[in-house]
């Protein structure tokens, strides 16, 4: 009450009809109290003892004045809308409750066991008389507080009358006091609750909340304890009422330190769970993330763990049809190797019933060749890759280690790579050298396998020159057709004919036609019977070696070739000869048809490489180069698809890409062997396309035709040249010219007039 002396004066002016005493003003009341403070005080307390007032002044007087007080108070609060819910026991304000503590105190104090224990203490120490609290806070709950003077001068009756009064008061207070232990108790709840973990900022709204009534209860306390010191009974009456008080102060403090340590240790813990959650929270976002990652993670060692066993299906599916492959190709080799045997049985039994035993044999040894070459090939279904490397200035980036089995290695852009093939030529290795690797592949056409030998390489390094070679040093063609018509001899057992074709910017032209060369259409034999036809190539049947070189020579004169900055005799087209060589079969058994293809590839080449790129009008020249580079190039790209698809074992093979890939069709087919003469140069300069080279090769060298096996001979219609699997038939082809008879009057000279190229080929 001493802190705040201004407020009530004021709340009380501004209410004159509320429950306040209409004759004792609020600040007469306060002016009444501060002095009885200061009058119960030492002397040197504000002044009320200066006013002549009498110097002691009654406890219960006191309690009555101040509870009068506060009742004023009170009633000015509630005037104000400030009244408190009652029904909630946590919103009573501690004004109330310190009310309603004093009022029961005076109860006490005026029941005859406060009588008793106080007798001084509840009357006046002077005739002092005490104002009468008609105003107090509730008339019915309170009847009885009236001044003591007034109660000592009232009748029995009346006396009993207020000693009940007292009493229910008594019990009244007994349960305000029940209801503060229960608001006690909920607030215990209360803070259980926080301790469970309400929401941080309701928690400590609530806990400053109980904080500031703890505050509050504890200066209501604080000031009851004085009033009690201030006008309690004399030291030697008061000892034992002292004690009580003392007690139930303690008490009071001690709940109250209680609540205070709780709401502290709450508020402790209360942080620590924020911290605890701030910390959850945290652990919580890294969780998630971390969850989060290791799900992504996951899905995508998924996905790759899918992709990768797609592929290995894929791949096995692909084995599968291999493994199909291989058995239906040993199938038929097994059926082929059988009717061979067969007709050989046949052949020789033939042979001798027509002739005597003395004869046997010679004869014998005169049929058709067992094809041993060709059986060691069988073994062998890869296509084998020969590698020779053209003379010139030796370079330290290319290095080798020739013979079988020999290795090329490039140093290129800073990366070392070493490429195996079946066998490396030095550059200073001999035609002779090379075509003795060749020799076994080249006889076995005898026994009826279809070989094919293509040369391969950048342009400018020696592909013509190895397959045809300067008539001083011949090549592998003429070497290869000298070898066959030795092995042949002289018996007539072999019926040989030659087809000859260029392909020249996707045209298809026949280097041997009796005229001038007609661009001829490439064809799909009919169905199921697989196999390309040619319409319109002329077939030769080559009687001698003799008649065989003049042809080779026409048609080599007749191909189209120019000079390019790589190469002064720049082979311009791709180019096919074709021989192939039947058995003359005896009358009891089919014979066989064997083929040889010599295939001399155009160049590789990087058309600014070449010189070919010129593209104004006025250089027609460089045009026509630069169109022959991208045809060429084109064609060689389809070349190398093929080979992929063969290698993968890809249902389709895309033979269909390019005019050269369609007519290595039947070269390049199931049975068949290949072999590759890859040239390459040692020049730095050319050593990006000799890298490129060699990894092509590499690339071949694993492509598996299957086991070779030898051709049956079509019984009768023209020799299939381009397709081993069927005749030539539907179109008529060029008639064949009878054996020893030459090709076309131009033939004899050598010149290329009667067969000159048409008008635009390069002449
Ligand atoms: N091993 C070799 N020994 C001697 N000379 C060679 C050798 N290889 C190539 N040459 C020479 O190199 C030049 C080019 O050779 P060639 O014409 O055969 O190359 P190419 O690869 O066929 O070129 P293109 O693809 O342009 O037709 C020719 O003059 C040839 O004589």
């Amino acid at each position: 009450a001493a802190a705040d002396p201004g407020n009530p004066a004021q709340s009380a002016r501004g209410k004159p009809g509320g429950r306040r005493r209409p004759d004792k003003p609020t600040a007469e009341l306060w002016t009444e109290l501060t002095g009885l403070v200061g009058s119960s005080g030492s002397e040197d307390g504000p002044g009320g003892a200066a006013e002549g007032r009498p110097a002691e002044v009654s406890l219960e007087e006191a309690l009555v004045r101040l509870a009068e007080f506060l009742s004023v108070q009170l009633g000015a609060e509630e005037s104000f809308g400030n009244s408190a819910d009652l029904s909630k026991p946590g919103d009573v304000p501690p004004l109330l409750t310190v009310t309603g503590q004093l009022l029961a105190l005076l109860a006490w104090i005026r029941s005859p066991r406060g009588r008793q224990v106080l007798p001084q203490a509840t009357q006046p120490a002077s005739g002092v008389q005490p104002p009468t609290p008609t105003g107090s806070p509730s008339q019915e709950e309170s009847p009885s507080i009236s001044p003591r003077g007034e109660a000592q001068g009232q009748h029995p009756p009346q006396l009993e009358e207020d000693q009940r009064a007292w009493q229910r008061l008594e019990q009244l207070i007994l349960g305000q006091l029940e209801e503060l232990k229960q608001q006690l108790e909920l607030q215990e709840k209360e803070l259980g609750q926080l301790r469970v973990g309400v929401g941080a900022t309701d928690s400590e709204k609530r806990v400053q909340h109980l904080t500031l009534e703890n505050k509050a209860l504890k200066q209501s306390l604080s000031l009851t304890r004085d009033l009690l010191l201030h006008w309690g009974p004399a030291p030697a009456n008061r000892a034992p009422q002292e004690q009580e008080e003392a007690e139930a102060l303690l008490q009071l403090r001690g709940r109250l330190q209680e609540a205070q340590d709780t709401t502290e240790a709450l508020r402790v813990q209360l942080g620590v769970q924020e911290v605890q959650l701030q910390g959850l929270r945290g652990a919580l976002r890294q969780l998630q993330q971390e969850t989060e990652e290791n799900c992504r993670r996951e899905l995508q060692q998924v996905r790759a763990q899918l992709a990768g066993l797609r592929a290995r299906m894929a791949s096995l599916r692909q084995g599968c049809g291999d493994l199909r492959g291989l058995v239906s190709t040993f199938t038929q080799s097994c059926q082929g190797s059988l009717s061979e045997a067969r007709g050989q049985v046949s052949w020789a039994l033939g042979a001798l019933s027509a002739g005597g035993a003395g004869t046997q044999l010679l004869e014998a040894q005169q049929g058709p060749p067992t094809g041993c070459p060709g059986r060691l090939l069988e073994l062998k279904g890869n296509i084998r890759v020969l590698c020779r490397l053209r003379p010139g200035t030796p370079s330290n980036l290319v290095s080798l280690e020739p013979g079988p089995g020999g290795t090329v290695t490039t140093r290129y852009r800073g990366h070392r790579r070493r490429f195996r093939l079946d066998w490396v030529f030095p550059p200073h290795a001999s035609q002779e050298e090379v075509f003795r690797e060749l020799e076994s592949a080249v006889l076995s056409c005898l026994g009826g396998y279809s070989v094919c030998i293509f040369t391969y390489g950048q342009t400018g390094t020696g592909k013509t020159y190895s397959m045809e070679g300067p008539p001083e040093d011949p090549g592998i063609a003429p070497r290869a057709l000298q070898s066959l018509f030795r092995e042949m001899g002289t018996g007539g057992q072999h019926h040989v004919t030659l087809s000859m074709v260029e392909i020249y910017n996707e045209a298809v032209r026949d280097l041997l036609a009796p005229g001038p060369p007609q661009r001829l259409a490439v064809r799909q034999g009919p169905a199921g019977e697989g196999g390309i036809q040619v319409a319109g190539l002329t077939h030769w049947d080559v009687p001698n070696l003799e008649s065989l070189h003049q042809m080779l020579n026409l048609g080599r004169s007749n191909r189209a070739t120019a000079a390019t900055a790589m190469n002064q005799h720049s082979s311009r087209s791709h180019a096919l000869v074709t021989l192939t060589l039947r058995t003359a079969s005896p009358s009891s058994g089919p014979g066989t048809a064997g083929t040889l293809h010599l295939v001399d590839l155009a160049g590789s080449e990087r058309a600014w490489k070449a010189g070919a790129a010129g593209t104004s009008h006025e250089d027609r020249d460089g045009a026509q180069r630069l169109r022959e580079a991208r045809t060429i190039n084109r064609s060689l790209l389809a070349l190398g698809g093929v080979m992929a698809a063969l290698r993968a074992r890809r249902p389709h093979v895309p033979f269909r890409d390019s005019q050269l890939t369609r007519l290595l069709q039947p070269a390049l087919g199931p049975g068949a062997t290949a072999v590759l003469l890859l040239q390459v140069s040692t020049r730095p300069e050319d050593l990006g396309e000799t890298v490129c080279s060699l990894k092509f090769a590499e690339r071949v060298g694993r492509v598996e035709l299957g086991p070779a096996r030898p051709r049956r001979a079509p019984r009768s219609g023209t020799p299939s040249s381009l397709s081993t699997d069927t005749p030539l038939s539907g179109t008529p082809c060029t008639a064949t010219p009878s054996p020893g008879s030459p090709p076309s009057p131009g033939l004899d000279s050598g010149s290329s007039s009667a067969l000159a190229p048409p008008e635009d080929l390069p002449s």
